[in-house]
């Protein structure tokens, strides 16, 4: 995680909200004059005292009194606009950082997420940018408008006497900045360390579920169990030092208020004695003093709270400011496919070599197999191809143009790629095929499916292609998914299929079916076939064995 200071990430934050500019502008202004009124209710309680003794008052009781009853209805629309406009900004800003963030992961996956936990990255997206909301409802806004009414103040309570001016600035630094920033500081990091504590454990949850019938059956449950109250525990004492620290900053902040209007009240007699300052002077500065802390006591709030919201703003930016493993290519000259290839190409994860000096030719209209034992590379070099990641050294070519100059959108419509794995939305079937064809008609689904040789299952269903699948395709079998897998693929209808163990889980009888749609297509497309099974390899008319990395034999 990259560290940025405080400052640093708050105007970063900030900067998103320059499209809301005016809004905020709005809420700012609400916030002062709504302050403002609430203020002038006990200063003007102040004139009317003058007054009513005749200590010389620019307004008598009763324009007090009316004058105090408008500023009271004026406080609460005002309050009520101002906390309408920062939730306005507040949440159409979290809906816009959203976007942001899933911008940013789609230039960064699918190298992103196979590397980091995922449980982490869910935090992020849902809790991190939840709690955003803090800073964008409850910290911009209170900061500008506690600065204009402490300027407002200090000059309203200084035209009696400077001191009495500088008395209450001080009081306004120290409760509205002094004690926020010292807070924050000894709060230290364990606003950051709650964040990833908390990303740790959501993390922890969701491979647990994942890992729940092998918990069950290896009858692990009860140590996972245990390891979770222990990360809760740990996570609960961060949360209580929070808590902590949010008591002791506001029993601090208390304190020091409680000094200043001490302090104003004493030194304004002392004035008032020395023939300095008239009695308006010590009761209206004394008055305002006393009723003016509001704005900065907001301030003084947000000290110990303000530490999880950077942390969670921290771990927002990261995602956005992480630089995609490869840079997404647009704007060029659309390719049209006509062969693809790996030339010398070496590659490995971080300084694990997979791949060392490489090539293989897929050629128009031929089925290519790729063999090797486990862990060879295989589905790294479709990887390649589907350019989820950049080679270190060679080059991956597509239609004879090095890979990395044809643009992202041309790759994803030339290329249909099966993983081993069939990811199936919790979602109708056909709702489920459509992704590789948004526009597809049920005649084309049902062809796809009839090639993929899972028509007739899917027919067998109550609801037929709008039986719905459960959460991860739960309902279906290995199998029937990775059947679905294929139908996906043959709807997208690429010109080049990268096929990684399209038949692994299937009996002989389906194995067959697919094969044969396979062959039946051969002349419209070009097909990568990886598999451990000798009988489909049988219909690949080169194969490659990937341990042999530059070799090639043909069948
Ligand atoms: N995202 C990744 N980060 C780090 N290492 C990885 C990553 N993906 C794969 N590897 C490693 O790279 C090597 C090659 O993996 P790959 O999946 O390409 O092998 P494979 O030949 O397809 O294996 P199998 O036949 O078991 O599917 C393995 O040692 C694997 O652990």
């Amino acid at each position: 995680m990259k560290k940025r200071s405080n400052l640093k990430i708050m105007l970063k934050l900030s900067g998103l909200v320059r499209p809301l500019a005016g809004w905020m502008a709005c809420a700012v202004l609400m916030g002062v004059t709504g302050f403002l009124c609430s203020i002038m209710i006990p200063v003007l309680g102040g004139y009317g005292i003058l007054d009513a003794v005749n200590a010389g008052s620019p307004f008598t009781v009763k324009t007090v009194c009316i004058i105090v009853g408008t500023l009271a209805l004026l406080r609460g629309i005002l309050r009520y606009g101002e906390q309408a406009c920062n939730h306005y900004i507040a949440f159409r800003l979290l809906a816009l950082i959203r976007h942001k963030v899933f911008a940013a992961l789609r230039k960064l996956c699918p190298a992103k997420l196979e590397g980091k936990d995922r449980g982490n990255l869910i935090s992020v997206i849902t809790s991190d940018i939840e709690l955003l909301e803090v800073f964008y409802a409850h910290t911009i806004s209170p900061v500008v408008i506690a600065a204009v009414m402490s300027l407002a103040m200090t000059f309203l309570i200084g035209r009696y006497h400077w001191l009495a001016g500088l008395i209450a600035l001080c009081g306004y630094v120290t409760v509205g900045a002094a004690v926020p920033l010292m807070i924050s500081r000894r709060s230290g990091s364990v606003g950051m360390e709650f964040r990833k504590g908390s990303g740790e454990l959501s993390s922890f949850v969701l491979d647990s579920l994942r890992g729940l019938k092998e918990s069950q059956q290896y009858g692990t449950g009860e140590k996972r169990l245990s390891e979770l109250e222990n990360k809760t525990d740990r996570l609960s004492e961060k949360q209580e030092r929070m808590s902590s620290m949010t008591g002791r900053n506001m029993a601090l902040t208390n304190t020091l208020i409680l000094i200043v209007d001490f302090l104003q009240l004493g030194v304004c007699t002392w004035l008032y004695l020395d023939g300095q300052m008239g009695f308006d002077g010590l009761l209206i500065s004394v008055i305002a003093t006393m009723s003016s802390f509001g704005p900065v006591i907001a301030l003084a709030n947000l000290g110990s709270t303000l530490q999880n919201t950077f942390a969670a703003g921290n771990r927002v930016l990261d995602i956005l400011e992480e630089t995609p493993q490869v840079a997404g290519t647009a704007g060029k000259e659309k390719t049209v496919f006509s062969g693809a290839g790996l030339e010398k190409v070496t590659f490995g994860y971080g300084d694990e070599l997979v791949l060392q000096d490489l090539s293989l030719q897929v050629k128009p209209g031929k089925i290519t197999g790729i063999v090797g034992r486990s862990g060879s590379g295989k589905s790294t070099m479709l990887k390649l191809l589907m350019r989820f990641w950049d080679a270190q050294e060679g080059r991956v070519e597509i239609s004879g143009k090095d890979i990395r100059q044809v643009n992202a959108s041309d790759l994803r419509e030339m290329e249909g790629y099966m993983t081993q794995e069939t990811h199936l939305f919790h979602d109708s079937i056909a709702a489920n095929l459509r992704i590789a064809k948004l526009s597809a008609s049920r005649e084309e689904l049902e062809e796809a499916c009839r090639k993929a040789s899972i028509h007739d299952f899917i027919m067998t269903l109550p609801n037929g292609y709008d039986t719905e699948v459960g959460e991860l395709g739960e309902t279906l079998s290995g199998g029937e998914r990775q059947r679905l897998g294929l139908a996906r693929a043959f709807l997208h209808d690429a010109p080049l299929l990268l096929l990684d163990e399209p038949t692994s889980n299937l009996d002989s009888l389906n194995e067959a079916v697919i094969l044969k749609s396979l062959r039946d297509q051969q002349e419209e497309r070009s097909v990568v076939l990886v598999s451990h099974r000798a009988s489909t390899m049988n219909i690949a008319d080169q194969v490659y064995q990937a341990e042999e990395l530059s070799g090639k034999r043909s069948c």
